[in-house]
């Protein structure tokens, strides 16, 4: 499905990825992690612009737009495939299919606020959630999100990851929560200063040695020079 090779990208001097080499297979479920500025947003940033077409991308910055309301911000999801006539109409009156699947999305993102409550109203994890209903209204096979849960309380959390996982054939999710990364991902990567040190199936990781990845990135934060960090336990 992917296939990434020697990969580097820069910000001015700043090198936020550096030589990654990452093959993803249809089916998986990956999780991504590392510490703040690893370079995970900018990697599956990267990841979507390879799947363009075949994925819903939800990205921290989610792109809501503020005036609209939530059923309309979810619609946008299925923009690209109705005709532009049908997406006006829609506007000033929706139509019946798309305000019941998206009542559907709704509920099962448990966003019991009315549809039609502007965007510019909703709390922080009402907003994720929006962004989401947006991904899947999409309706793609991939499902890429940068931590697309994070102002959610750890059991509604827990609850909407497994519910993203259920929809999409495939997801690549950025994640902080190391234990939902291991309960429900196949596969973790784990980014440290731009370089891949994790690229492994869940079961064979524990808490323990990613408590250790976690604490080791912290302790190399402040090395300059990046041939200090080669030796990691996990990747070369
Ligand atoms: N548009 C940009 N311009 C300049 N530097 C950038 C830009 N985007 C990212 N960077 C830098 O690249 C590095 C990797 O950033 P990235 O956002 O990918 O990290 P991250 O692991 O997703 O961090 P976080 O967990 O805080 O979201 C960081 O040092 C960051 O400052």
């Amino acid at each position: 499905m992917l296939n990434i090779s020697d990969f580097s990208l820069s910000f001015g001097d700043k090198k936020a990825l550096n030589s990654i080499d990452l093959s993803i297979t249809a089916g998986e479920k990956v999780a991504v992690i590392g510490s703040s500025g690893s370079g995970k947003s900018t990697l599956i940033s990267h990841i979507n612009t390879q799947l363009h077409g075949s994925a819903a991308y939800c990205s921290q910055q989610q792109g809501l737009v503020e005036s609209l309301s939530i059923f309309h911000n979810i619609y946008m999801g299925a923009l690209g495939r109705n005709s532009a006539l049908y997406n006006l109409l829609n506007l000033p009156f929706p139509f019946k299919k798309p305000l019941e699947e998206i009542a559907i999305i709704a509920q099962d993102l448990e966003l019991d606020c009315p549809l039609s409550q502007p965007v510019s109203k909703l709390s922080g994890g009402q907003r994720q959630r929006t962004a989401v209903g947006r991904a899947i209204y999409q309706k793609m096979p991939v499902f890429i999100g940068d931590e697309p849960f994070s102002a959610l309380d750890p059991l509604m959390s827990k609850r909407l990851i497994k519910y993203v996982l259920q929809q999409h054939e495939s997801v690549i999710m950025v994640l902080h929560d190391m234990s939902m990364a291991l309960q429900y991902f196949d596969r973790v990567i784990g980014l440290r200063n731009g370089k891949k040190h994790i690229d492994t199936k869940a079961s064979s990781l524990s808490i323990e040695m990613l408590q250790d990845f976690y604490q080791d990135s912290m302790n190399q934060e402040f090395v300059v020079n990046d041939s200090a960090i080669v030796g990691s336990a996990f990747c070369d």
